[in-house]
């Protein structure tokens, strides 16, 4: 089958991925998706859609029965060289991160990627030391991980991939368990990180976080990407988005409703933020304060 994108251009590159698990029909079924450098690229779907084996398969945990990863314009090899050179570009954060916590301190856990990618003691240090203080933990940097709550612990396992600076962060659910100024906090930091030129991946459900961060979505169902498309796009398709379970985004269907009623310029994209939803309110109706 011809992939959809070219897959030796500079990125992270899925090329007709299937996966089955032993006893199971398939958690990918030919999956083709393109992750270039410094996007914001959000992965939705319905519980059990294949989100969290796409992710799996694209950091080198899973080997495809079908299908290839492709980075930075080299398919990825299942071998002990290939697979270190994925995972030294592909940072993966579990979705639990008690499955990628394992030493005795904050510190000490953070520190491990960059010192077993064979960094000296002092780079490292300070590379955790950065990492430590953008996901606002400092203070944490003694405790023992076992001692944290869930929302620090998930900060601390987002930390120790980025102390190794991968050129690709994929995050599974990094959302779920946070709370709502967690959340904040973790976005905005992710704005950041894209910002700095890593591309970042975002497998979730929340369609309102994805609406309003992602510069891109793919939305999979039973193990197929059904659409690839910008945010505003993606989320017209209402039925689409309904047989596979989803939920369109509130603020979404909030814009295409005033934009069908002239409310707002229907000429002009979708806004995804509440601040630019009043800011076009306000300049479709030239006041200064949008109708209440
Ligand atoms: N280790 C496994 N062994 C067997 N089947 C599995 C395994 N992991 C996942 N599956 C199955 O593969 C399919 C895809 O699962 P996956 O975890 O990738 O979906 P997901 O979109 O991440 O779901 P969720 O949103 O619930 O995390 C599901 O049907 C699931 O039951």
């Amino acid at each position: 089958m011809t992939p959809t994108h070219d897959p030796a251009a500079i990125g992270l590159n899925a090329v007709g991925l299937e996966v089955t698990y032993p006893g199971r029909t398939r958690a990918l079924d030919r999956v083709d998706l393109a992750i270039a450098p410094a996007r914001k690229l959000a992965i939705l779907g319905a519980n059990g859609a294949g989100k969290s084996t796409l992710l799996l398969t694209l950091a080198g945990g899973l080997k495809p029965q079908a299908g290839s990863v492709w980075l930075d314009g080299a398919e990825v090899v299942h071998n002990r060289q290939g697979l270190a050179r994925l995972r030294r570009r592909v940072g993966l954060v579990l979705q639990d991160p008690d499955d990628q916590l394992f030493a005795a301190t904050v510190a000490e856990d953070v520190s491990f990627g960059p010192l077993n990618m064979g960094l000296d003691a002092a780079e490292a240090r300070a590379r955790t030391s950065e990492a430590l203080a953008a996901l606002n933990i400092t203070a944490l940097a003694g405790r023992p991980t076992h001692m944290l709550s869930f929302g620090q612990r998930k900060r601390v396992a987002i930390a120790g991939l980025m102390a190794m600076r991968p050129g690709f962060l994929l995050l599974d659910e990094p959302t779920a368990g946070l709370d709502p100024s967690g959340v904040d906090d973790l976005m905005r930091l992710l704005d950041g990180v894209a910002a700095s030129g890593m591309a970042v991946v975002v497998a979730t459900h929340d369609m309102d976080l994805a609406y309003g961060w992602a510069d891109r979505i793919a939305v999979f169902g039973d193990g197929r990407i059904a659409c690839d498309g910008p945010p505003d796009t993606v989320f017209q398709d209402h039925d689409l988005l309904r047989r596979l379970g989803l939920r369109p985004p509130m603020l979404g269907r909030l814009a295409m409703a005033l934009a069908a009623r002239g409310m707002i310029d229907p000429t002009r994209p979708l806004p995804r933020r509440l601040d630019d939803l009043l800011g076009a309110l306000t300049s479709q109706t030239g006041t200064d304060q949008p109708p209440g």
